[in-house]
């Protein structure tokens, strides 16, 4: 594990911003040509807080998203990232987003290891020379996922399950605060979901990250967040399971995250059962 990497960057110590908010949606209406999708949705989502949104289909999970990364813009309404208004915010480093599996063209003519690399673009897609630290942080992403060996093959060439470690890799390549994930396991099958679940609550039980997640898998959503939504907005449903049901606020750096992320995947290819799937 690179040292560069280990002071490169501290997360927010424990203090008053602790629970600041991440995500504040205020007032949002969005449409696609005639079609309203939809309309007055405010809702915020606080440091370490793990958001499951959940809605039927249509109901503008994914543009609401969508807006949040800033691939699209609200007809109305405010939306501000980690309290700085969106037209302004420029930290898109902080954020890792993997979008619905069906957005990717399995012909994409990459290899795993170029697309987690590709993660280090964000969204303003400038590209420049990569450096050696750059192939480290791909290195270690590539083995938090336990996919290093895949590194060379054809992105389109693998499992649905296999693709979504790379997109995740590739979502947390820059040592993301907040992971934004669309229906992140559709198309898995039911022991690779458990794994991949698993896998998310332990980052943000013990790797002190938000989350926002898409999923119409209501069996993880109300065993992780809870029976009743905290919020509703038109179609769209907010669970939310609170940073204070999980440990305290703190520093961590990507070496400890991704180091971490390794040891849950290798308990888990070794058959141990690490406390209940649901806590
Ligand atoms: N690019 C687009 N152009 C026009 N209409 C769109 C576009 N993308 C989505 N829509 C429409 O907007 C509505 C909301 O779509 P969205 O994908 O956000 O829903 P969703 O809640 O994520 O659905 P699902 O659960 O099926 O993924 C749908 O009626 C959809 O047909």
């Amino acid at each position: 594990m690179s040292e560069q990497l280990v002071i490169e960057r501290q997360r927010p110590a424990a203090n008053a911003s602790c629970h600041a908010d991440i995500i504040t949606l205020k007032d949002i209406a969005f449409s696609y040509e005639s079609q309203q999708v939809m309309e007055k949705v405010s809702f915020s989502v606080q440091q370490r807080d793990f958001t499951g949104l959940i809605g039927s289909n249509g109901a503008g999970k994914t543009t609401l998203l969508r807006m949040i990364v800033g691939l699209l813009k609200p007809a109305s309404g405010s939306i501000s990232l980690f309290g700085t208004p969106i037209a302004q915010f420029k930290d898109w480093h902080r954020i890792g987003y993997v979008p619905q599996k069906n957005s990717f063209n399995p012909l994409f003519p990459a290899t795993v290891r170029e697309v987690v690399l590709s993660g280090l673009y964000g969204r303003n897609k400038q590209f420049r020379r990569l450096t050696k630290a750059d192939q480290t942080k791909a290195d270690e992403a590539l083995h938090a996922m336990g996919i290093e060996d895949l590194a060379p093959k054809r992105i389109g060439q693998l499992s649905g399950g296999q693709q979504q470690r790379v997109f995740l890799a590739r979502a947390l390549i820059n040592n993301p605060e907040l992971l934004i994930l669309d229906e992140p396991t559709v198309g898995i099958d039911s022991e690779t979901q458990a794994g991949f679940f698993h896998l998310i609550k332990h980052m943000h039980q013990h790797h002190r990250m938000t989350f926002l997640m898409v999923s119409h898998d209501m069996d993880m959503i109300r065993g992780y967040l809870g029976e009743k939504p905290a919020q509703e907005c038109g179609k769209l449903k907010f669970y939310v399971r609170h940073s204070h049901d999980a440990e305290d606020c703190g520093e961590t750096n990507i070496a400890h995250s991704l180091k971490g992320l390794r040891q849950v995947l290798e308990r888990e290819k070794e058959g141990v059962v690490i406390g209940n799937p649901n806590n």
